[in-house]
């Protein structure tokens, strides 16, 4: 396939590293040095570039009749009017807060686990979400999808950001709390702490090729398809 990668940076580079291995060209890299670009030219487009332009990198794709894989974080509060463009110009859209298989299997994980504890009232639910210091959002895409996954399956209602660990928030909220440390990678953990125990999960990301191959198979999975699409449908999550 023809792909373009829009923002060529950490992970835009091991996406070029592992879609090229799997027999893929490159022809458009961008940054926010040389942001635009001839997109008609491309069979599909991977857009992991900054909370600020994701929104309009994607909607110029659908526009211009390009499918988009995505795993910019951050500005989830324009997802619905993007997945409405999609539909209107009858385009391919897969979004993923995080495209590593480990992780959706960690997502499965803890919805499990939220099920089987929510019958129980003795355990109270927080999130951890440790990254590097030149992440742009807090917390991660990826907790804030683990917080939906608990609030699915419990009886929580909502989540709050925190400013320290272990810190009281309202009735039915999960705290979730963000450290931003030197060269990590990801790692995400969903605590529950009772007066006598504590369950812990935990997913450590050792290095960002387990992002980038999943990403580079949502890509190969959306060729010649359009609608919306998750990581469920492409790893035949039921
Ligand atoms: N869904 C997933 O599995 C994962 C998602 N991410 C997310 O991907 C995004 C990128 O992460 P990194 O590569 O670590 O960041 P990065 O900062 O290394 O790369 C971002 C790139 O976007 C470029 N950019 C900025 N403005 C642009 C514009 N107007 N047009 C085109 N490119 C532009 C920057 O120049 C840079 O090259 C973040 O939102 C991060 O949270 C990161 C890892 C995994
Ligand atoms: O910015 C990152 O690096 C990552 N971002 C994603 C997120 O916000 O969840 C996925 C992964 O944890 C790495």
């Amino acid at each position: 396939m023809r792909i373009a990668i829009l923002g060529y940076g950490k992970m835009g580079k091991v996406i070029e590293e592992i879609a090229k291995s799997r027999g893929h060209s490159i022809v458009i890299k961008t940054d926010s040095d040389n942001p635009t670009c001839d997109i008609k030219q491309v069979d599909v487009a991977i857009d992991f570039s900054s909370p600020h332009i994701a929104f309009n990198n994607i909607t110029m794709c659908f526009k211009n009749g390009v499918p988009v894989v995505c795993g910019t974080t951050g500005w989830l509060d324009k997802y619905d009017r993007a997945v409405e463009i999609c539909k209107n110009h009858n385009g391919g859209f897969i979004y993923a807060s995080n495209f590593s298989l480990g992780v959706n299997l960690f997502f499965q994980l803890n919805e499990h686990l939220a099920k089987i504890i929510s019958k129980n009232n003795q355990y109270k639910a927080d999130i951890l979400d440790i990254h590097h210091k030149q992440k742009l959002d807090t917390p991660s895409g990826t907790a804030i999808k683990l917080a939906e996954g608990v609030i699915r399956y419990s009886n929580y209602k909502s989540w709050e950001l925190t400013e320290a660990e272990n810190q009281n928030v309202k009735a039915h909220t999960i705290p979730v709390f963000a450290e931003r440390i030197d060269d990590v990678t990801g790692t995400h953990r969903v605590r529950y702490a009772g007066e006598t125990d504590e369950i812990y999960i935990v997913h450590k990301a050792h290095n960002r090729k387990g992002f980038a191959l999943g990403a580079v198979i949502a890509t190969e999975w959306l060729k010649g398809k359009t609608g919306v699409f998750s990581m469920r449908e492409v790893l035949n999550i039921r």
